[in-house]
């Protein structure tokens, strides 16, 4: 499998923050999509999470490798059950990714956490910073199934100046460097913009990261 053959050139969004879009093969996706609905039945499976001043998020998700929840890793979820575990998969994905959006291989702290998000058609993803983590190592994101609005920001407020990008199935954007703390979130999806032939109804999103934390 050869994603490189794949896709359109890479659009930089800002200064460390890539979009390559079609970069995942379409079977990759299908292969993607598969782990996904695997991952979501669990244990420690797919759930929309209680934020910290009322109602939960819109957007169901399910952790593998360290568990978040608004706004913290741990290695179980609150009712004490194990978080599943990162798959080499993903690892070697997401470095694949790095190299293919910076041009170089990714030197800095192994990727070992990935959040899955499932968006049905009335979800959304408020503006918020991936501040969780203790490395700064890139954040590397893939999309599956419905077309969304990547709203992709700066660094300072969760306001303007961002850049509203589309983000399809089988994109990838990869934030690090400069751009790694940008306010981002996803206003709305387009549902019903899936490839039928994928068998999905929604949006998946995986971002996989480097949480620097240790046991
Ligand atoms: O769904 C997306 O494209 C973005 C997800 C995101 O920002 C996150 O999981 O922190
Ligand atoms: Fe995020």
């Amino acid at each position: 499998m050869d994603e490189a053959l794949f896709g359109s050139p890479p659009v930089t969004v800002a200064p460390g923050a890539v979009h390559l879009p079609g970069w995942l093969s379409p079977q990759t996706q299908a292969d993607l999509v598969r782990r996904c609905r695997e991952w979501a039945r669990g244990p420690a499976g797919m759930r929309r999470h209680p934020m910290p001043r009322g109602g939960r998020m819109s957007v169901s998700m399910v952790s593998l490798g360290w568990h978040w929840q608004p706004y913290s890793y741990a290695r179980e979820l609150p009712d004490g059950t194990p978080v599943q575990p990162f798959p080499d998969l993903l690892g070697d994905l997401a470095a694949r990714a790095v190299e293919a959006a910076h041009g170089a291989p990714h030197r800095g702290d192994p990727y070992d956490v990935a959040l899955v998000n499932f968006y049905d058609a009335d979800a959304r993803m408020g503006m918020h910073q991936d501040r969780d983590e203790r490395s700064r190592a890139p954040v590397v994101s893939f999309s599956l199934g419905d077309s969304c609005v990547f709203r992709f920001g700066n660094t300072e407020t969760r306001n303007r100046p961002y850049t509203d990008v589309e983000l399809r199935g089988g994109d990838l954007f990869v934030f690090g460097g400069p751009s790694r703390m940008a306010y981002h979130g996803v206003p709305r999806t387009r549902p019903g913009s899936a490839d039928p032939g994928l068998g999905l109804t929604g949006r998946l999103n995986i971002t996989v990261r480097a949480s620097g934390l240790q046991d």
